[in-house]
């Protein structure tokens, strides 16, 4: 059997082409939904997903604008323009890049970001909105699963979802956001003892550890669905996921690439909040 391959591209590319249409709607009401991403340091990977999720907003109508500072930028500093941008009322989200330089507390910045601007779903507010089964921002990546599986027609009622990673941007929230479809739930991390046999038990495997090749296709149930967030680069410097792709394929039933899978969703979710949050704004 050879697993059906999601393309995460394909299915951002859509719910884009919709949220295109609800901003020109809005832009008729006199509202332009704004992004603002701030980036502290010159990390080349971290300016290469800005620049990327700039372009994305611009071509569907948000005004987005990249606040970009250097890695000696102070804490104080940051903070106060995370405090501009909250009073700004052109900006409906905001986005700090992690991870940042070692002298900034992330937890102190993103405390600062106003809990309807904070279109990343970090804020404590925001999180334990989605813990208590609450509207609110959810985390861009998960959130992006989530809606992925809903385009495929993949139900997560009554499914044994396993996530591996335990991080609060990705694997705690997919696990929250999964039980909240009425999945049955199991998380795994680093101390997990014999995690083959845990996700050998998985209708649906959800591995964001940052490993590459970490998950084979004895870790697979037969038919399972496999989402890979993984974002590691190869021996060959060539992006790739934490799933040994060309064999799991053979064994899952569906399966989502690197590059092309969870990534495009992940920008086109923080796109999605964006519009949330300035129709939120709007509606007041
Ligand atoms: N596609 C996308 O849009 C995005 C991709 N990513 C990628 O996803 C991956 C995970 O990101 P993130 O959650 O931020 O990473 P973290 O490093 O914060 O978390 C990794 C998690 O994996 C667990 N882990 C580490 N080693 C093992 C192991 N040997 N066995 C089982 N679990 C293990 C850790 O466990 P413990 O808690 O015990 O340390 C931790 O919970 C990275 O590759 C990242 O680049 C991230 C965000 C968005
Ligand atoms: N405040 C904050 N919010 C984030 O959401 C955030 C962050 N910080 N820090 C870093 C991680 C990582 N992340 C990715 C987003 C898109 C792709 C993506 O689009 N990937 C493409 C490929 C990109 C390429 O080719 O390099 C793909 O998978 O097809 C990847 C990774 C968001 N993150």
């Amino acid at each position: 059997m050879t697993a059906a391959i999601i393309d995460g591209k394909a299915i951002a590319k859509d719910i884009r082409a919709e949220l295109k249409e609800e901003i020109e709607a809005l832009k008729q009401t006199g509202m332009t939904p704004g992004l603002a991403v701030v980036i502290v340091g010159d990390d080349q990977a971290s300016h290469t997903y800005v620049n990327s999720k700039e372009r994305s907003s611009k071509e569907i109508g948000i005004h987005s604008e990249v606040h970009r500072y250097p890695a000696d930028y102070t804490e104080e500093k940051l903070l106060q323009k995370v405090e501009e941008l909250n009073n700004d009322d052109r900006i409906h989200g905001i986005l700090v890049q992690l991870p940042l330089p070692k002298h900034i507390s992330e937890d102190k910045v993103i405390d600062a970001i106003a809990p309807e601007k904070d279109v990343d779903g970090f804020h404590p507010v925001n999180v334990g909105k989605m813990v208590i089964g609450k509207d609110s921002f959810y985390s861009c990546t998960p959130y992006g699963i989530i809606k992925m599986l809903e385009k495929e027609n993949i139900s997560l009622e009554g499914k044994h979802v396993v996530v591996i990673g335990r991080s609060n941007i990705v694997g705690k929230p997919a696990a929250l956001l999964s039980l909240m479809h009425n999945a049955t739930v199991t998380i795994c991390h680093s101390r997990t003892k014999d995690l083959p046999a845990i996700t050998r038990q998985a209708d649906v495997v959800i591995s964001a550890v940052g490993i590459a090749n970490y998950v084979t296709a004895d870790h697979i149930k037969p038919g399972a669905v496999v989402i890979d967030v993984g974002m590691n680069r190869n021996d060959a410097g060539k992006l790739c996921g934490d799933v040994d792709f060309n064999n799991v394929k053979e064994v899952a039933g569906a399966i989502t690439p690197v590059p092309g899978g969870v990534g495009p969703m992940t920008i086109t979710m923080l796109l999605f909040n964006t519009v949330k949050a300035a129709k939120a704004k709007s509606a007041k």
